[in-house]
C-alpha cells in the first residue's frame, strides 16, 4: 500500500526508528535511502556541517524553505533550546504529510511549523501572520532556481538582520549558481563555503555560508 518512495521512507521510519528519539529517525532514513532507495535528504556527511553550523549559530527563530520528508526540520529541531521558533515550508502536500509524520514521530512536533504553500507566498506572511520579527538561521534546500529570488525576498521583507544565517545544500550538485554568484558578490554577505558529498554517494557536493551584513 505504500505507493510512493515518501511513504515507504515514513513506513520504514514508524517500523525502526524509535519513538521520540530523533537520532534513530535521522540514522534510519540514513540506512534506507543508502540501502534501499536514494532520496534527496541533506543526508549524513552535509549534515554532520548543518549540526555544527545551527550549534554555532544557536538561533531561536529558525526558517527552512522545502520541507520534503522532514529530515533537516529534524536534525536542526534536535540541536534546538526549548521555546524556540523553526518554521518549514513545503508547497506538496503529500510531502508536508509524511513530513508531519515524522516530525511527529522524532518528538519535535511542538517546535515544528509546517506551513503548506509556496515559499514565494509564505515568506511575506511571516512578520505578520506568524509574528516573526527577524530569522536568526535560514536553510536553504528547496528547487535551486529559486534560492537567489527567495533570498532577496527575505531581504525586501526585512526578515535578515545583521548576523543572519542563510545555509544553502547543494551549492555544486545540482548546483545554485546564480545564488552563489549573488551572495558572493552582492556586498551584503560573508559567505564561507563547506566542501562536502552529495547524500549517500560519492559526487562531491558543497553547502555555502551566507551570513547577512546588516
Ligand atoms: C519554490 N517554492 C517552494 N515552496 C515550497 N516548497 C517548495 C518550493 N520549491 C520546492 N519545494 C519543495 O522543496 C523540495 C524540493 C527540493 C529540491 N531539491 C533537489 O532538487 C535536490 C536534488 C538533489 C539531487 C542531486 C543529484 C542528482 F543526481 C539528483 C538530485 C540533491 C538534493 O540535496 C536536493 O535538495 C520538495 O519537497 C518540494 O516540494
Ligand atoms: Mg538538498
Amino acid at each position: 500500500l505504500c505507493q510512493t518512495k515518501e511513504q515507504r521512507i515514513l513506513d520504514f521510519v514508524l517500523k525502526n526508528a524509535v519513538r521520540g528519539d530523533p537520532q534513530s529517525v535521522i540514522d534510519n532514513i540514513d540506512k534506507y535511502c543508502s540501502q534501499r532507495e536514494w532520496s534527496m535528504n541533506v543526508g549524513n556527511e552535509k549534515g554532520i556541517i548543518l549540526d555544527n553550523v545551527v550549534k554555532e549559530s544557536n538561533p531561536s527563530t529558525i526558517l527552512e524553505l522545502g520541507t520534503y520528508c522532514g529530515y533537516s526540520a529534524v536534525r536542526i529541531c534536535r540541536l534546538l533550546k526549548p521555546g524556540v521558533r523553526f518554521f518549514t515550508v513545503e508547497f506538496n502536500p503529500a510531502y508536508a504529510a509524511v513530513a508531519k509524520q515524522i516530525i511527529e514521530f522524532a518528538g519535535l512536533i511542538d517546535k515544528v511549523q509546517v506551513l503548506e504553500g509556496s515559499t514565494g507566498d509564505i515568506i511575506p506572511q511571516l512578520k505578520k501572520k506568524y509574528e516573526v520579527d527577524t530569522l536568526d538561521f535560514v536553510f536553504v534546500d528547496h528547487w535551486k532556481d529559486k534560492y537567489k529570488p527567495d533570498t532577496q525576498l527575505l531581504e525586501k521583507c526585512n526578515l535578515l538582520r545583521k548576523g543572519s544565517v542563510v545555509l544553502a545544500d547543494n551549492v555544486i550538485v545540482p548546483g545554485a549558481p546564480d545564488f552563489l554568484e549573488y551572495v558572493r558578490n552582492c556586498g551584503k554577505y560573508d559567505c564561507t563555503n563547506f566542501p562536502s558529498f552529495l547524500e549517500y554517494m560519492d559526487e562531491k557536493d558543497a553547502l555555502e555560508k551566507a551570513v547577512f551584513r546588516g
